[in-house]
């Protein structure tokens, strides 16, 4: 079995709960509030900084010089795709909105464990803690364009956007990136991997509750309060 095939089947119980989430049935039958959807896409704008930010710093200490064009390509068609959505335009979100909103907790914690996989664990943790976001989304998206859904027209955008069969072939680059890595790893750095792979699937499902729950700090939370009193 190929060792992403593996990650697959070890993280099913997350990943259902990611499927099966309130945000992702909410965006769906077009019951998830307006609120919770641009608030994803503020924390989104931050995360997307990290995550590519990443790609290239992996890169940079790839011994393998295929491997590290492939990551950073990975990033130039990922802008390359993301200009083209509508929903930026539509949610009519600027970056000074973007600016002024704090990184959420949970966000944080997914941002600085990706990095730390990679600083402290090295490139094979690294890239795969990449992955998850990736492939939770073309297998999720995938699945609900298949199936059929009726929602909110900015939702219908949302949904076929992530469901293209653009993002679909750069999860598969990924994917095989993943096996090439492991492949060439000894059982430390696969078992480092794993472990990778499954905070990452963690982190997905918890990034949708998140935004369910306007999840903030507790002091900006204090301060909000105080605003609307
Ligand atoms: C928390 C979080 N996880 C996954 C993605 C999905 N995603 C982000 S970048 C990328 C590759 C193409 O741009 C994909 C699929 C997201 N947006 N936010």
């Amino acid at each position: 079995m190929k060792f992403t095939d593996q990650l697959r089947q070890e993280n099913d119980p997350v990943w259902q709960q990611i499927f099966n989430c309130p945000f992702i049935s909410g965006l769906t039958d077009g019951t998830l509030s307006m609120d919770a959807f641009r608030y994803y896409f503020i924390q989104d704008n931050k995360y997307c900084v990290a995550f590519y930010d990443l790609h290239q710093k992996i890169a940079k200490k790839m011994a393998n010089k295929e491997q590290a064009y492939l990551l950073n390509h990975l990033v130039d068609l990922c802008n390359e795709i993301t200009e083209r959505s509508p929903i930026y335009d539509e949610l009519k979100l600027t970056q000074a909105e973007i600016d002024s909103v704090p990184v959420a907790p949970t966000a944080y914690a997914y941002i600085t464990n990706m990095y730390y996989q990679f600083e402290e664990e090295g490139i094979e943790a690294g890239t795969v803690s990449l992955v998850p976001c990736y492939w939770t989304y073309t297998e999720m998206f995938q699945n609900i364009r298949k199936k059929g859904y009726s929602t909110k027209p900015v939702y219908k955008d949302f949904i076929e956007f992530c469901s293209g069969d653009e993002f679909g072939s750069l999860n598969q680059k990924m994917l095989d990136l993943t096996d090439e890595l492991a492949d060439a790893a000894t059982p430390e750095v696969r078992e480092k991997m794993r472990l990778a792979f499954q905070y990452s699937s963690e982190y997905e499902l918890q990034y949708w509750k998140m935004c369910v729950e306007h999840e903030q700090w507790i002091l900006d939370q204090k301060k909000s309060n105080l605003l609307a009193q």
